[in-house]
């Protein structure tokens, strides 16, 4: 059998998540609040890394999924428990892609987002014109057991950046991204319910959910 045919062949069934406790793998409070409100219906415990005292692993890897899988084993081999990270960040149009997977270090070491949303206006401003103010947000998630197997997925959400920053909900990038459909509201203005219905956070746990839980 050649390969290709070996591969649209072979189904491997997917892990699922059976058990009480779930480690979320991320030092971001953003992200906790809403990873533990978009999993809360499937998991009845699940402690963050920081409240662990889990060590933040250096982001090695060159793509979302590969940090999130380094995330997740790391947390998942320290504490001997199934570990979920999340690896994500917004990626511009007419920067290739910036800041990429490299969202967070735009923010410095005091994780200063007014700074790294200005970076992103000062470098779009340099950018050409034709290339408009199309952006995406990204989510990995990989769930990772301390075996080392890893189920993995990627969600994506769609719009334009707006200058200056609008809103107060949310975090980091939130107030310069306007969702597609949503007129001119950046994330930042809509409730949580509202973030969690439409975000690339929402898109990734729709996959791993209808994957490992439920
Ligand atoms: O919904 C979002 N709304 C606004 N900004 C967002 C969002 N999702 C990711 N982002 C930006 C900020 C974050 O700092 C970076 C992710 O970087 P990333 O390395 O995945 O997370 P992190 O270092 O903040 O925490 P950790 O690695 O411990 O999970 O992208
Ligand atoms: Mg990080």
């Amino acid at each position: 059998m050649t390969e290709t045919a070996r591969r649209s062949t072979e189904t491997v069934a997917p892990r699922r998540f059976a058990g009480d406790t779930l480690v979320i793998a991320s030092h971001n409070k953003g992200k906790v609040r809403e990873i533990a409100a978009l999993l809360g219906r499937y998991v009845a415990n699940f402690p963050s890394a920081g409240e662990l005292g889990l060590p933040e692993p250096e982001e090695t890897e060159k793509t979302f999924i590969g940090n999130a899988a380094l995330k997740a084993l790391a947390a998942a081999k320290a504490s001997g428990l199934p570990a979920l990270a999340d690896d994500s960040g917004l990626a511009v149009d007419a920067l290739d892609g910036a800041p990429g997977i490299y969202s967070a270090r735009w923010a410095g070491p005091e994780k200063d987002f007014a700074l790294a949303m200005e970076k992103v206006r000062r470098e779009l401003a340099l950018a050409p014109d034709r290339k408009g103010d199309r952006a995406h947000f990204v989510c990995a998630l990989a769930l990772a057991w301390p075996d080392g197997h890893v189920e993995a997925v990627e969600g994506q959400a769609h719009g334009t950046l707006t200058f200056p920053p609008r809103g107060s909900k949310g975090f980091g990038y939130d107030p310069i991204f306007i969702p597609d459909g949503h007129g001119t509201t950046t994330y930042a203005e809509l409730d949580p319910d509202q973030k969690h219905a439409i975000s690339h956070r929402a898109d990734a746990f729709r996959q791993l959910v209808a994957r490992c839980f439920g």
